[in-house]
């Protein structure tokens, strides 16, 4: 059942305590409530995602962000980032960040996880043994504008009877076939690869994304249909936020349980417990914030701000990593511009009709028809004084995401540039021991000088993209900030000037291996020298993939609800 408010919630214990029902919390959701003897209570600070139009229409996902549909956090000044603060977005209803994201479907590669299954001595998050997981999420279909799509993915790798929808971009563009062609004529490194979801995503590819029937797919479109929402045992509380943990004594003296879980909602406060285990899947900042309030953290940091700490385990809202964003934008000889549907009423009017009489048209797409993603050449100079932060040969070091727009006063063409594999790192605090109070959030994006150094060069190789015989007529010229930055110092200043987060913010409840000092959960997500709880969502990825988050955030869950049906079930 669904309960509007906390008031209407009359259990307070219950086997396995879910807070989140985000993206990873949805999958627990469901696969936890399929036993039936296991009574599930999933706590969401947000409201419903149903029957909200903004979340349905893939193209108008811009439009949650700031919205109520968004906890419109704020970080605190960034130093590599000239010193601003920039917004930070994360879904604040059910479905969490895949109810709100740009739907973008990208796994990451191969060795990506073979370096979690390295740092945490688990092969269980190894590329091979985690496939089976991304099949088993996913549920491939065609395109809402029916096309050929043969060549444009690989059948192989793809699961068809999972979960979330995933498809190609549905409704053609005019720049499609220029990119395609851009990239045949530039050949080394812009090599096409039919599917970026193999484990191997170099190269130029078709956007992929959680959209099925031209409609966006979320964790609580695909894991919290009506059926399992009726499920006797799933209990899912919304408007309510978990503000603390509550320490009871574990099994021996030096480690304490936290089984019971604080609430606020509508006026009032209460506590519910968990039998079992409690679950944080409040996502990379709410499962960490959880946590400090909670008195488990630094605990010279958390005394700095008047919170008792419980348990010191200093990794907590370490690690933050994200991946910094910024355009490199130019001129088109085009009328075509996704920018047309902010300026002209009447196109965006007739274009919202066609997605509402058939799901089809330009509103079925979200951002892009085409992801590039690339690596510096192996013999790169900026290699030889600071180790490769990519995982591996088959992890990029940057991504083009190509979009006709860019512009509300004149049609333009751009590119929105990623650094995906990022050595910077940056952190989440307490600034008061006020659990309602915003966290401290510091991205740290761009303050490692080879993240610096790879931006440029992606700026460059732009560039050399946009200046392919393919755009001749069409691209007429460079514009936008970087528009006349030709030295690195320019382009440094216009990149820390303009960059923005691509959202992807993880690895705040780091995995580590069983024995390891540092971290915060281990390779089954118990979080060390405590009993009782697990942190199941982004936050433990051990280091960030070289891709948009949402694909893992989905197995994290699928993974970890066998984790902890196997051990209950023994
Ligand atoms: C604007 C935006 C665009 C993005 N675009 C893409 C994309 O195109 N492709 C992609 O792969 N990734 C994208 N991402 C990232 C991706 O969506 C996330 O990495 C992923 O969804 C995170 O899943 P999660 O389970 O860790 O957290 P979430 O899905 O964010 O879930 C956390 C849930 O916990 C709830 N919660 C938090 N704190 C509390 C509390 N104290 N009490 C109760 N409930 C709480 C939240 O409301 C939320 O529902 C985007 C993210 C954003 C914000």
């Amino acid at each position: 059942a669904v309960y509007e408010q906390l008031s209407d919630l009359t259990q307070t214990t219950f086997d396995f305590v879910i807070v989140g029902g985000g993206t990873s919390g949805a999958v627990l959701a469901n696969r936890l409530s399929a036993q039936k003897d296991y009574q599930i209570l999933v706590i969401e600070a947000g409201p419903s995602h149903k029957g909200v139009q903004d979340i349905q229409v893939p193209f108008l996902w811009r439009s949650l962000i700031a919205s109520e549909y968004d906890w419109n956090f704020t970080t605190t000044v960034e130093p590599g980032l000239s010193g601003r603060s920039i917004s930070y977005p994360r879904g604040h209803v059910l479905g969490g960040s895949s109810s709100t994201n740009a739907m973008f479907y990208t796994r990451g590669s191969k060795d990506d996880y073979d370096r979690w299954a390295r740092i945490t001595g688990d092969s269980g998050w190894s590329w091979d043994e985690l496939l089976p997981y991304f099949k088993k999420n996913e549920r491939w279909s065609p395109p809402a504008e029916p096309r050929n799509t043969t060549g444009q993915f690989d059948p192989s790798v793809h699961g068809f009877n999972g979960s979330t929808f995933t498809s190609l971009y549905s409704h053609v563009q005019d720049i499609d076939a220029r990119v395609i062609s851009a990239a045949a004529e530039l050949g080394d490194g812009y090599e096409y690869n039919i599917d970026m979801n193999s484990g191997d995503s170099l190269g130029t590819t078709w956007y992929q994304g959680t959209i099925g029937d031209g409609e966006r797919s979320s964790a609580a479109t695909s894991y919290l249909t009506d059926d399992v929402l009726d499920r006797s045992n799933l209990h899912v509380v919304l408007h309510t936020i978990a503000t603390r943990l509550v320490a009871s004594n574990g099994s021996s003296p030096d480690v304490p349980a936290f089984k019971q879980v604080e609430l606020t909602g509508n006026g009032g406060q209460s506590i519910v417990s968990a039998s079992k285990e409690v679950i944080l899947s409040a996502g990379a900042i709410g499962s960490p914030h959880i946590l400090l309030n909670s008195g488990i953290g630094d605990s010279k940091d958390l005394e700095s701000v008047g919170v008792n700490p419980i348990v010191d385990l200093p990794s907590v809202g370490k690690n933050l990593t994200d991946h910094p964003m910024w355009n490199v934008s130019f001129l088109a000889n085009t009328l075509e511009t996704t920018d047309n549907f902010t300026t002209n009423a009447t196109l965006f009017a007739q274009a919202l009709d066609q997605w509402t009489t058939d799901r089809k048209g330009p509103f079925t797409n979200s951002v892009t028809n085409n992801v590039l993603w690339f690596r510096l050449p192996d013999n790169s100079s900026a290699f030889e004084d600071v180790p490769d932060p990519s995982a591996g040969p088959t992890s990029p070091h940057y991504e083009f995401i190509i979009f006709n727009g860019g512009s509300t006063d004149e049609p333009r063409v751009s590119t929105a540039l990623v650094v995906v594999s990022p050595a910077s790192r940056g952190e989440l605090k307490l600034g008061s021991s006020n659990p309602l109070d915003q966290p401290l959030i510091t991205t740290g994006m761009f303050t490692t000088p080879i993240d610096m150094t790879v931006a440029i060069h992606a700026v460059r190789s732009a560039r050399q993209f946009f200046s392919a015989q393919a755009w001749d007529g069409y691209v007429l010229g460079e514009r936008g900030p970087t528009a006349g930055a030709t030295t690195d110092e320019e382009i440094d200043a216009v990149i820390r000037e303009n960059s923005i987060s691509i959202w992807h913010p993880v690895s705040t409840a780091a995995m580590s291996a069983k024995d390891a000092t540092y971290g915060v959960v281990d390779p089954d997500l118990k979080v060390k020298k405590v009993e009782g709880l697990r942190v199941v969502d982004a936050s433990i990825m051990p280091i960030i993939i070289s891709a948009h988050t949402q694909a893992p955030a989905y197995i994290i869950g699928e993974r970890a609800a066998d984790l902890i049906l196997q051990e209950w079930a023994a």
